[in-house]
């Protein structure tokens, strides 16, 4: 057993996340080692960010980003401010360019102490997302679940933001839909091969979402960064919004703009809750309270 890895319990708007330094070091973070995590109430997890040595010129670090049951996520908002805000408090740096499975991205502290993340290019072809069969218009697919004839939720937008996304519109409440039981069923839906991140979002107004979220690989979630770009863009391309909106998750409220350049930002808070050291075999961890850890991995 190594405690060797110094890692930072942290969340952003709840959205669970473990920061882990894997920089100097070859190996990754193991599938049973995410679940062990997951399963101690302690460390509790939707994403493990993991942070490596770059891999190509111009980035600072590559993430590797781990789902609580232990598959690999291509991007995930919410963790990476988790990472600059970690990396903020090392560094006294504000700016990052990080490489995930996704491709490469900025992000930086605000003078306010917010985090903003360029989340890239949002994809709408159904290759792109990917889906199983061609559809021409993504705003809107031949999805439902519930009676043939009365559908509980139909007809999602989706589009793929590094991940995959299904956004299905609602015009009540949207702690009114069973997501728990919905969720798993619509994630594993064979329309999307690489499986989906399902999302119940409401309209409230030209600037305003209110969304929820089951998350491929990790389940009922507080919140969701790229899941509320999923909504913001897909909103602005059917005029539901505009091109910036505040999307509100039940861990509260995110920034998201559709810039001109065609690039999604998301703005929005980190939050430290403790540091520890963990094996990234096993999953073994312990925490530490040694004064120079506190706040950062
Ligand atoms: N929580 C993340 C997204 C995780 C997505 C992951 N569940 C996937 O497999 O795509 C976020 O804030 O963007």
């Amino acid at each position: 057993m190594a405690l060797d890895v110094p890692f930072a319990k942290m969340n952003g708007l709840g959205n669970l996340i473990i920061v882990a330094d894997m920089r100097g070091r070859a190996d990754a973070i193991a599938p049973a080692a995410a679940v062990a995590l997951n399963a101690d109430p302690a460390t509790r997890f939707d994403q493990i960010m993991a942070i490596h040595d770059p891999r190509v010129d111009g980035t600072d670090y590559f993430v590797d980003i781990v789902n609580s049951d232990g598959t690999r996520a291509e991007a995930c908002g919410n963790g990476t401010r988790c990472v600059v805000q970690a990396l903020s408090a090392e560094t006294g740096r504000q700016a990052f360019t990080f490489q995930t499975k996704a491709g490469i991205l900025n992000a930086e502290e605000l003078s306010d102490g917010l985090i903003s993340v360029d989340m890239g290019r949002p994809r709408f072809r159904w290759d792109e997302i990917p889906l199983a069969e061609e559809f021409h218009d993504t705003t809107g697919i031949e999805l439902q679940i519930g009676p043939i004839d009365d559908p509980v939720l139909h007809t999602p937008s989706v589009a793929n933001i590094g991940n995959p996304h299904a956004v299905f519109w609602v015009d009540g409440d949207v702690w009114s839909y069973d997501l728990e039981r919905f969720g798993p069923l619509l994630e594993n839906h064979p329309i999307f091969p690489q499986k989906a991140n399902i999302s119940v979002a409401r309209v409230v107004s030209p600037e305003h979402i209110v969304i929820r979220t089951w998350e491929r690989g990790a389940g009922l979630t507080q919140a969701c960064g790229s899941a509320a770009c999923a909504a913001l863009v897909s909103a602005a391309r059917t005029a539901r919004t505009g091109r910036k909106a505040t999307v509100t998750l039940p861990g509260g409220d995110l920034r998201i703009e559709w810039r001109d350049d065609n690039r999604v930002i998301m703005t929005g808070p980190a939050e430290w809750e403790f540091s520890g050291t963990l094996d990234p075999a096993t999953g073994d961890w312990e925490r530490d309270e040694s004064p120079e850890t506190q706040g950062a991995v």
